[in-house]
């Protein structure tokens, strides 16, 4: 497996999309990507029938993330939210993920109980504070090549001059990757990435339907970002094709006319490694 440092020095640009379980892992995996970025918005949405708004556990996104990294060696850009508390929770929120095999813990500076960038009404921790969680967060890593990633949710509530000061002050305390959330446009993003293209990797956010523009990863590239995440693209895609698969069976009683939009049980059993399984269990009878 290639590491995410390794990946961030040689990729022109990393692009990982929005996981919430193992098998939208699997699927990724299988796709092609290098990277998966383990999307708080996404669990809340699909484990718990809710908004992003710091229902979510840290027991509940590590069990995620343990399960994933049970069936996928890549690269899992986990989204940690606001660790969960201070700085003490955020030792006990990195300890935890990187030992669940975390390649990147995210933290961020909203209050908590936080709630999705793009919606309204988010609040910000003071800027001193963030600083004691990042050091927190820094410090209690085991393996030197799990990196910490600082966003800010400030441009929403301070400006755009504030979040990039943050962002600034999060990278003296040692941040490993910046990700200045809900950019208003493509302006705000080349003045972001104008800024630290060229002293730290930067985070795209694309969010379909969010305040920032959604492009293509080659574009982001082109400006300066460094990884894009389509973090919920994947949970809107499945309620799609489920509120379609749904529909479909309630009025015909049967899935016959849906099967083309589905996987077989062949199939599946393909995807998630049924025959592997079967050989491995086949050695102890
Ligand atoms: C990145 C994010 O924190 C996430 O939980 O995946 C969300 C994304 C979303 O709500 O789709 C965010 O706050 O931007």
């Amino acid at each position: 497996m290639t590491t995410l440092p390794s990946l961030l020095r040689t990729a022109p640009w990393v692009l990982a999309p929005g996981v919430y379980d193992s098998f939208s892992s699997l699927i990724a995996e299988q796709a092609g990507f290098q990277a998966l970025y383990l999307s708080g918005a996404s669990i809340a949405y699909t484990r718990l029938g809710r908004s992003d708004v710091g229902l979510t556990t840290y027991t509940e996104v590590e069990q995620t993330l343990s399960r994933i990294t049970d069936r996928v060696a890549l690269p899992v850009i986990v989204d940690g939210d606001t660790g969960f508390g201070n700085a003490l929770n955020v030792i006990r929120t990195v300890k935890g993920l990187e030992k669940a095999g975390a390649a990147m813990i995210q933290l961020e500076d909203q209050t908590f109980p936080k709630r999705c960038g793009h919606l309204a009404g988010k609040a910000v921790v003071p800027v001193a504070e963030m600083c004691g969680k990042l050091k927190a967060a820094l410090d209690a890593r085991r393996r030197s090549d799990t990196l910490v990633l600082a966003r800010t949710d400030a441009l929403a509530v301070e400006g755009l001059d504030a979040a990039l000061d943050r962002a600034e002050a999060y990278l003296e305390c040692g941040a490993d990757v910046l990700f200045i959330e809900a950019l208003r446009t493509e302006a705000q993003m080349r003045m972001a990435c104008e800024r630290f293209a060229e002293r730290v990797p930067l985070l795209a956010n694309m969010v379909e339907g969010g305040l920032t523009p959604v492009q293509s990863a080659d574009h982001l590239a082109r400006i300066g970002f460094k990884i894009v995440i389509f973090p919920g693209g994947a949970a809107r895609a499945v309620g799609h094709a489920l509120r379609t698969y749904y529909g479909s069976l309630m009025r015909h009683g049967t899935t016959a006319n849906t099967t083309d939009a589905m996987l077989d049980f062949n199939q599946i059993n393909a995807l998630i490694g049924t025959p592997e399984l079967m050989r491995e269990g086949s050695r102890y009878e």
